[in-house]
Parts: structure tokens; C-alpha cells; sequence
């Protein structure tokens, strides 16, 4: 019954290795084992990774006990340790996102194209709760998503639908004992006082399985207010340069949700951010735009004239940014032109644009061609292609207008 729920999310036949990644803890090992029972059945290539933090004494002798128990099934395992905290922001965020992007490195020099996670149906409410505190919208409080392509890797959660308590019975059923992480009973940690406060909840019947439930619905109106948004966005929005415009006449028929979606979905294509700006960032945004003024946000400017709203990159964020001619610059633009010793791509600036003097020719406001890509030589501008001075290079935008709108279905 587990293995067919676990199954379900998987392809019958793979063409590439599997990846599974296992903490130790109780739902990752049951997953392991019923990833096991699954590739055996159909052939599968699966591969066991384990992230050492580093961060407890323990932690290299679970990751060795994980390895035993693959070893056990016949199974490949692999420990990448994490050295990277430099002691600065959220330990616990800063480990997660190290996690992700180690395991992600690991499946791309592995041909892995899928990850499956051990995510229950008890996380999922544990998340809600704490959300909740965050006072999140539809978006942070609806549920997981089963299947998430991430940086080019596919992360599965097969297991969102099962209850810890029934994989721990079926651990027990095959003799195995699972990692205790102390910090699982450590108050300190908000997932703890979420636990326990769900058992606090139960009388109310506020209990995992609803909580899952409410998380569902809340996914499916996140879905349908991305369509909206997609589909406003269609009918209104152009790119143009890479910048993302969006007319005010039509802004201004839009409901706040779907204009805070469009402009947070904008402003994470424009700077090429791994997370959304902060929700306070953006009601300051959308009151600023309501008065007719824009204003800098999360690495973008947000202008407003000849009655278009622009968000465009902003130049002093890439103040320090260097790429080699024909190398990707800022993850959005490549410039290609002819050789010259020592020039490197930088943006154009303040400094740039005044050895620019065509620059109104080319019709691109002033604050875009700022942050455009220029080629210099030293102090020496070389070319700036978008500000009208090619001098033999070009500009290719890495990035098709089509990207933009189906960002706004994904996400
Ligand atoms: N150290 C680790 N090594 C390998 N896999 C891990 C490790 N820690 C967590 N995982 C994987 O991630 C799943 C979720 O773990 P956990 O709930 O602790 O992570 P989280 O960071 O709270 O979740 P999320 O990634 O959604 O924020 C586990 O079931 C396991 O598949």
C-alpha cells in the first residue's frame, strides 16, 4: 500500500539514475526502502545522497548509518559534507539552501534528473502553523508541490499523502530504528512548537489530515490566480529589452493580488532572484505605484512614465559585476564583438552613458540603458550596444519574453 502511493509519482520506466535523498530520520529512511522495493521491481538505478552539515558532533556517524542500511539494500550511497557557513544570517536557512544546491550539483554530475524528498503529510501541517505565524497569503500557506523542477532538477515528494506515525510502523515491522535529531524535541525550534501545538489543536479538529486538506484548497486558488495573472499579463504586458512593461491604464484595472503577482513575478525575472521580495516591500510598492511614482526594489527600479509602468534592473546593484566578452553577464545578457585585449563586460553607468551621446536615438529610457552591459577597457569604454554605441559588438538577450510569461503558470 505505501510502495503503490510512493510509486504512483514515479515513471514506470526511467531512462536516467533516480536520486533519493535520506536524512536519516525516520520518513526519509521509509522512503529509501520503498524507492528500493519499487527500482527493483522496475528496473531502476537509484541513488542514496545523505547532506553531513557538519553542524553536530553525530552528524558524520548518521550519514555513515544511512550508507550501512544502502549498503544493506544494495543501493549506492553518497555524503557531501557542508563547510560552508561563514557564521552570518539564519543557520537553519542557510543549511537548507546549502543542502539544496550540494544535492543539486550532485545529481547534475551524476545524470540525475529527479530527487525525491521523505516531505509527510505531518510537515506539511507543521508548515501551515507556522506560516500562519508569518501571516502568509495563499501562496505560503498552500501545500507542497509534489513535483517541483528546481534549477533543472525534478524534486518529488512522493510520501506528502502518508502519516510519520505509519512509516515508523512500518520501520519498526522491518526491525530498523531510525536518527533521532535532538533538536525534533527542542522548543527552541518553531517545527517543534508546531507539533506540539497541532496536538494542542486536535479537539477543535484542526488535526494534520485538515490541515492538508485546507493546504490543498490553497494551492488550487494559488493556481487559478496565477492563471489570471498569466492571462492579464498576455493581453497587457510586453518585454521589452529585458525589462518587463506593463501599461498603467491596464494596471489599473487589476485586482492588488494579481498586480502584486505580476510585479513580484517581474521583479524576480528582471534581477534573476532565487526568492520573492518581502511582502512588506511589495504593498510599499503597489501604494507607491497607486500614486503614480515608482521606486527601487529588491535590486530593480520600478518607474512610471510616458504612462507605462518599467521595472528594470538597477545599476547600482551590478556596480561590481565583471564578466569575460561572451560570457554570460548579470545571467541576462552575453555581448559578442570583435577581440580586445583586457576589455570586460560591465555595466554602462553614469560614467558610460556620457560617452554615449546617441543614447535618446536609441528610444530605451534613461534607467535601463544605466544598467545595461557595456565593454570596457580599463576606465575606457569600449562599446555599449544598447545605448547606440556598437562599435562592431551586439547584445544578445539570454532570455526569450516567453520565459516571463510562463513563470507566471509556475510559480
Ligand atoms: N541532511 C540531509 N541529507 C539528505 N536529505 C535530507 C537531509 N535533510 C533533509 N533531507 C531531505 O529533505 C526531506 C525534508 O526534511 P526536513 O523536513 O528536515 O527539511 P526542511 O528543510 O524542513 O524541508 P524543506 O526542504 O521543505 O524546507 C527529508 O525527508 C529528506 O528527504
Amino acid at each position: 500500500m505505501l510502495r503503490e502511493v510512493v510509486a504512483g509519482y514515479l515513471t514506470a520506466t526511467p531512462s536516467a539514475p533516480i536520486g533519493v535523498a535520506v536524512s536519516g530520520g525516520s520518513d526519509s529512511l521509509a522512503l529509501m526502502i520503498l524507492m528500493r522495493d519499487w527500482a527493483q521491481e522496475v528496473g531502476a538505478d537509484l541513488r542514496v545522497v545523505t547532506v553531513d552539515h557538519g553542524l553536530r558532533a553525530e552528524a558524520a556517524e548518521e550519514a555513515q548509518y544511512v550508507g550501512r542500511i544502502a549498503a544493506d539494500l544494495g543501493l549506492s550511497h553518497d555524503i557531501l559534507r557542508w563547510q560552508g557557513w561563514d557564521g552570518t544570517g539564519n543557520l537553519q536557512d542557510r543549511a537548507r539552501r546549502a543542502r539544496y544546491s550540494l544535492m543539486t550539483d550532485w545529481a547534475k554530475e551524476n545524470g540525475i534528473e529527479v530527487i525525491a524528498l521523505g516531505h509527510t503529510a505531518d510537515d506539511q501541517a507543521e508548515t501551515f502553523l507556522m506560516r500562519l505565524s508569518r501571516e502568509a497569503g495563499a501562496d505560503g500557506l498552500a501545500a507542497m508541490q509534489a513535483k517541483r523542477l528546481q534549477r533543472g532538477i525534478t524534486f518529488l515528494r512522493p510520501m506528502l499523502s502518508l502519516h510519520r506515525a505509519e512509516l515508523q510502523a512500518f520501520l519498526t515491522r522491518r526491525d530498523l530504528t531510525w536518527v533521532s535529531d535532538p533538536s525534533n524535541d527542542d522548543p527552541r525550534y518553531d517545527r517543534v512548537r508546531a507539533r506540539q501545538a497541532l496536538q494542542v489543536l486536535e479537539p477543535l479538529g484542526v488535526t494534520v489530515a485538515s490541515l492538508n486538506q485546507v493546504s490543498r484548497n490553497l494551492a488550487d486558488i494559488r493556481e487559478t490566480l496565477a492563471w489570471y495573472t498569466f492571462v492579464e499579463a498576455r493581453q497587457h504586458v510586453r518585454v521589452d529589452h529585458g525589462d518587463i512593461v506593463i501599461p498603467l491604464a491596464a494596471y489599473r484595472t487589476f485586482r492588488p493580488e494579481i498586480s502584486r503577482r505580476l510585479l513580484q513575478q517581474a521583479l524576480i525575472w528582471v534581477s534573476g532572484a532565487e526568492y520573492p521580495p518581502r511582502r512588506k516591500g511589495m504593498t510599499l510598492l503597489q501604494l507607491s505605484l497607486s500614486a503614480g511614482t515608482g521606486m527601487p526594489l529588491a535590486g530593480c527600479r520600478v518607474t512610471v512614465a510616458r504612462g507605462d509602468i518599467r521595472i528594470t534592473r538597477e545599476a547600482a546593484a551590478l556596480k561590481d559585476l565583471t564578466a569575460a566578452p561572451g560570457e554570460p553577464w548579470d545571467g541576462r545578457w552575453r555581448l559578442i564583438g570583435p577581440a580586445v585585449p583586457g576589455a570586460e563586460v560591465r555595466v554602462t553607468g553614469e560614467t558610460g552613458l556620457k560617452t554615449c551621446p546617441d543614447w535618446r536615438e536609441t528610444g530605451l529610457p534613461r534607467t535601463t540603458l544605466l544598467a545595461a552591459p557595456a565593454v570596457w577597457q580599463g576606465d575606457e569604454l569600449v562599446a555599449a550596444p544598447l545605448a547606440g554605441r556598437a562599435e562592431g559588438w551586439r547584445a544578445e538577450l539570454l532570455r526569450s519574453d516567453e520565459q516571463f510569461f510562463a513563470t507566471l503558470l509556475t510559480h
